[in-house]
C-alpha cells in the first residue's frame, strides 16, 4: 500500500506555537508552509523557523516544506536553506512545466549527496495552479521520480481562470478530472485543493463527498478541525468492507468451482470490481486507528 496522504496540513511557517503543535492533530501530511501563508516581510525568519521545526521537532509524520516558486527571489534560497533539515518532501507550487521539476531535482540530487542523505529519499510533489500547468500536469507528474503527487490550487487557479469560487465547485470540474487523469497516467497520487471556510462543515463535506467519487487521494487542509473530518470520508465504510468481502468470497468460490462466471446477489462480478474489492478491504486496514484527533 502506498503512503497514505488523505489529508495535508498546511502550518504557517512563520508561526512558532503552530510550528511547535502541528505534529499533534494526526494529520497524514504536514506542510510547513514558507509560501502565501508567510508575507514578503517574513520569509528570511520564516525559512529558518522551519529550518528549526524540522531539525529538532520529531513530528512523528510526513513533513513537506512548500517552498516560493523558483521565480520569485525567495525559491532557491528556501531549498538552499531547507535541504540540510532534510524534510521528506519539497511541496513547489505554481508549477508551470517539467523544467522545474527536473531543476529542482538537480539541485535536491547535489543536496542529497553533500549531506550523505540516501539517494532520492527526499520526495517532491507540485501543485497546479496556473491553465499552463494544467496542459503540462502528465509532464510534470512524470518529470522525477521523486514525484510522488500531484495537487490542485484552487485559489490560485481560480484567480487565473478569472472567476469566482462556488459552492458547487462546476467551476473546478475539468481541471480537477483532468488532475486525476495526468495523476493515474503517470502512476502518481492525487491531492485536492484546499476548502477555505473553516466554519462550514456541511459545505466541506458536500466537497469531500465529491472529490472521493473524482478518484482523489486526499486533500490539503487549513485547520486541524478539518483533519479527522478528512478522515472519515475517506475510511471505507462498513457496508463497504462488506460488500468487498462478499465479492472476494464469491471470486473465491467461481475459482474453485473452475467457473468462468461470478455473480453476488444477481449481478455479475467482473475482475475489476474484484480488484475494487481489494484496494477496498487494503485500505481499510490501512486507515484502521488512523482518524485523527
Ligand atoms: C485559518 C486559521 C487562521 C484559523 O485559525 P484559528 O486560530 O481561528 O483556528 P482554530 O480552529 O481556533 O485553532 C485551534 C488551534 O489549532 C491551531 N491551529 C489552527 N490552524 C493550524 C494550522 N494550520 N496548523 C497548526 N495549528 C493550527 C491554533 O493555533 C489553535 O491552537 P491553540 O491556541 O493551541 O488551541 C488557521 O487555521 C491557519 O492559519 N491556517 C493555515 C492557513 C494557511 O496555511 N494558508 C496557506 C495555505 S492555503 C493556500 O496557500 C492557497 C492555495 O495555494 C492552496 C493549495 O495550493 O492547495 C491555493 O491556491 O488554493
Ligand atoms: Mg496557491
Amino acid at each position: 500500500m502506498e503512503k497514505l496522504r488523505r489529508s495535508m496540513m498546511f502550518v504557517p511557517g512563520n508561526n512558532p506555537g503552530m510550528l511547535l503543535n502541528a505534529g499533534i492533530y494526526g494529520a497524514d501530511t504536514i506542510i510547513l508552509d514558507c509560501e502565501d501563508a508567510v508575507a514578503i516581510t517574513e520569509k528570511d525568519s520564516a525559512r529558518n523557523l522551519v529550518f528549526q521545526a524540522i531539525s529538532e521537532i520529531n513530528y512523528g509524520t510526513e513533513v513537506a516544506v512548500r517552498i516560493n516558486h523558483i521565480s520569485t527571489p525567495f525559491g532557491w534560497d528556501d531549498l538552499k536553506r531547507i535541504l540540510p533539515a532534510k524534510p521528506d518532501l519539497i511541496r513547489l507550487p505554481m508549477c508551470q512545466g517539467p523544467d522545474e521539476i527536473c531543476q529542482i531535482d538537480e539541485f535536491i540530487s547535489e543536496a542529497e549527496q553533500k549531506n550523505k542523505f540516501p539517494s532520492g529519499s527526499i520526495k517532491m510533489m507540485a501543485a497546479v495552479e496556473t491553465p499552463k500547468g494544467l496542459r503540462l500536469a502528465y509532464e510534470i507528474a512524470s518529470a522525477s521520480p521523486r514525484m510522488v503527487a500531484l495537487a490542485i490550487g484552487a485559489e490560485d487557479f481560480i484567480a487565473n481562470l478569472k472567476t469566482t469560487r462556488s459552492k458547487l465547485g462546476r467551476e473546478l470540474l475539468a481541471a480537477r478530472g483532468q488532475l486525476v487523469l495526468a495523476a493515474r497516467e503517470a502512476g502518481i497520487q492525487c491531492i485536492d485543493t484546499v476548502f477555505s471556510d473553516i466554519n462550514d462543515e456541511e459545505g466541506f463535506k458536500k466537497e469531500l463527498e465529491l472529490i472521493k467519487e473524482m478518484g482523489f487521494d486526499g486533500k490539503s487542509v487549513v485547520n486541524p478541525r478539518q483533519v479527522s473530518v478528512v478522515h472519515e470520508f475517506f475510511a471505507p465504510t462498513a457496508k463497504e468492507i462488506d460488500h468487498a468481502q462478499r465479492v472476494l468470497a464469491a471470486y473465491q468460490e467461481a475459482l474453485e468451482k473452475k467457473s468462468g462466471v461470478i455473480s453476488l446477489n444477481g449481478k455479475m462480478i467482473d475482475l475489476p470490481i474484484v480488484a475494487r474489492a481489494e484496494r477496498t478491504l487494503t485500505y481499510a486496514k490501512a486507515t484502521a486507528g488512523k482518524g485523527g484527533k
